[in-house]
């Protein structure tokens, strides 16, 4: 049993309810939020009645909005005193409203890291790790989805950029990275009008194959469980999990 508490972003359903829900299963107790307000509350109903009312706790909080999100992340404190793991799961993927995706996919994520590194600091016993959701277009050009891509690829620099940071050592806060391929979830689905070339991006998709959720929730796992995951990026494929080796220019 791991006994301790987690927060995840946009886990009404897809990749952060599966997240919340292996937590669950080691002895966690989460708290989600979504800007999704109904699908939240049934993903809360179904999961307080197989883990227990006072395990799970479903919030509603636009993560774009500053106030909500520092909100949302105060109330988790208030409830369960303490965050030992923060999942930055939120996510959209849409060319035409590429501001959007800036704003959810690197900004917040951004905000969610800084909201929990200033707690884990500063709670006495001290430590924590932040896992923040890119995606294998963190790691490589993505042609239909330029946007999308420069937001993961955004996420990886700055993790990856403060787990080299000495006060993170000194205060025992690590910061990874998880990098799905595709996996079988909303955000792949109707996304013709969302992606430059949609013909193209469904025969990337055919050529990667899909992943059920259980395989990247087995990466999820695999990082939170590895001592040695500060800085990394673990990617997960139908056919390969491991983490990237990055090329650092040796100066
Ligand atoms: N499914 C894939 O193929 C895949 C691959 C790589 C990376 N990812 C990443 O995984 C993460 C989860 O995506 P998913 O596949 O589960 O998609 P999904 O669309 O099923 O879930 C995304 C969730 O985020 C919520 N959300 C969106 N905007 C929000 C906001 N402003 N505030 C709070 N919640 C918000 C949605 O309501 C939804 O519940 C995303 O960051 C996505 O980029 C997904
Ligand atoms: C049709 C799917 C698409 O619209 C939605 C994708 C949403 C999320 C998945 C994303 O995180 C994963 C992307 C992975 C890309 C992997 C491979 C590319 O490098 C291949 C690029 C080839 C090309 O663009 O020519």
């Amino acid at each position: 049993m791991s006994g301790k508490v987690a927060v995840v972003t946009g886990a009404a359903r897809g990749l952060g309810r599966a997240f919340t829900e292996a937590l669950l299963k080691r002895g966690d107790k989460v708290c989600f939020c979504d800007v999704d307000v109904q699908q939240g509350k049934q993903t809360e109903n179904e999961l307080k009645k197989n883990f227990g009312d006072d395990n799970v706790q479903f919030l509603p909080c636009d993560v774009r909005k500053d106030e909500e999100f520092k909100d949302f992340f105060n109330r988790v404190i208030q409830k369960y005193n303490t965050v030992d793991i923060m999942v930055n799961n939120a996510g959209i993927m849409n060319e035409n409203q590429w501001r959007t995706t800036i704003d959810i996919n690197l900004t917040a994520v951004i905000h969610g890291s800084l909201l929990a590194m200033n707690h884990m600091k500063n709670k006495s016993t001290g430590g924590g790790l932040i896992v923040n959701v890119s995606s294998l277009a963190g790691v490589m050009p993505v042609s239909f989805c330029p946007a999308y891509t420069a937001s993961k690829h955004g996420v990886i620099a700055f993790s990856r950029s403060w787990a080299l940071h000495p006060e993170l050592k000194k205060n025992r806060i690590k910061i990874t990275c998880l990098c799905p391929s595709f996996a079988d979830t909303d955000i792949i689905k109707g996304t013709d009008d969302k992606v430059h070339g949609p013909k193209l991006a469904r025969m990337v998709m055919k050529q990667y194959g899909l992943m059920v959720t259980d395989r990247v929730t087995e990466a999820f796992l695999r990082v939170l469980d590895d001592a040695d995951n500060n800085g990394k990026a673990m990617m997960v494929t139908p056919k390969i999990m491991d983490y990237h080796t990055f090329h650092d220019p040796k100066l």
